[in-house]
């Protein structure tokens, strides 16, 4: 038996026009975000897919998303699990920080360890920070302590227990799944499931507000390609995800 996965990166934020490193501050959408999730949303009723349970992170951006998107499919009622697992990566202390500016002041190579590197984490963000977490209450009782930085491998370590736990016992039920979450989170599940190297991850960037779809088999891994709803859309946001900094 096959089941669907459907990843949606969240539509274009508020930090995302400003060129801003964002991680977990909570920013909301751009009319341009809402246009996405609403382009999304048509998308996923026009493709005859039918998801049965939504799983979001714990940011608006991607609640606002799903919210939107679900609503034009006339899909509101679905079922939501929320997990801090699904945020954005935890950009340390560049949270907060404009991208051009944090390239024209460390250069290429350091600013590009920081956002795409594997295992090297943006230095850690301190506790009295403005964009600092660590008294936010929707992280308390969460299992370990709320981030300080995070690198890519970081966020594999905390994304992939959800992943195991909640969302493949959702398919295992036979539900079509939809995750609404982030460029970094989504970068961490598709590394797993398409088996991409930890050198090669640095190449993939994730297009804001098209959904991606995976047939997946017993094994929760795909049978074939994912497939973006959009293709054409899909390579362009990619490649000005890809350019971000450089303007
Ligand atoms: O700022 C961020 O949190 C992420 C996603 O917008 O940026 P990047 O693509 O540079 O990892």
């Amino acid at each position: 038996m096959t089941s669907t996965l459907i990843l949606l990166r969240h539509g274009h934020s508020v930090w995302n026009e400003k060129n801003i490193f964002t991680g977990w501050v909570d920013v909301g959408l751009t009319e341009q975000g809402r246009a996405e999730a609403r382009r999304a949303g048509e998308l996923i009723a026009a493709s005859g897919l039918e998801p049965r349970v939504l799983h979001t992170s714990l940011l608006k951006r991607a609640i606002h998303t799903a919210n939107i998107a679900l609503e034009v499919a006339e899909l509101d009622w679905l079922p939501v699990k929320r997990s801090w697992r699904l945020n954005e990566r935890h950009y340390g202390a560049l949270q907060g920080l404009n991208k051009a500016e944090t390239l024209a002041a460390h250069g290429e190579e350091l600013f590009m360890t920081w956002r795409r590197s594997f295992d090297t984490p943006p230095p850690p963000l301190s506790d009295d920070a403005e964009y600092s977490q660590v008294h936010d209450p929707r992280y308390v009782g969460i299992d370990g302590d709320v981030p300080r930085t995070e690198s890519l491998k970081l966020v594999i370590d905390r994304m992939l227990p959800y992943w195991h736990a909640e969302i493949t016992s959702d398919l295992a039920a036979g539900r079509t799944v939809l995750v609404t979450a982030h460029g970094n989170s989504l970068r961490a599940l598709v590394k797993h499931l398409d088996g991409i190297s930890d050198e090669a991850i640095a190449e993939l960037n994730i297009p804001t507000g098209i959904p991606l779809v995976y047939e997946l088999g017993d094994d929760f891994m795909p049978v074939k390609p994912a497939e973006y709803l959009d293709p054409e859309a899909a390579a362009a946001g990619a490649a000005a995800v890809a350019a971000q900094g450089k303007k």
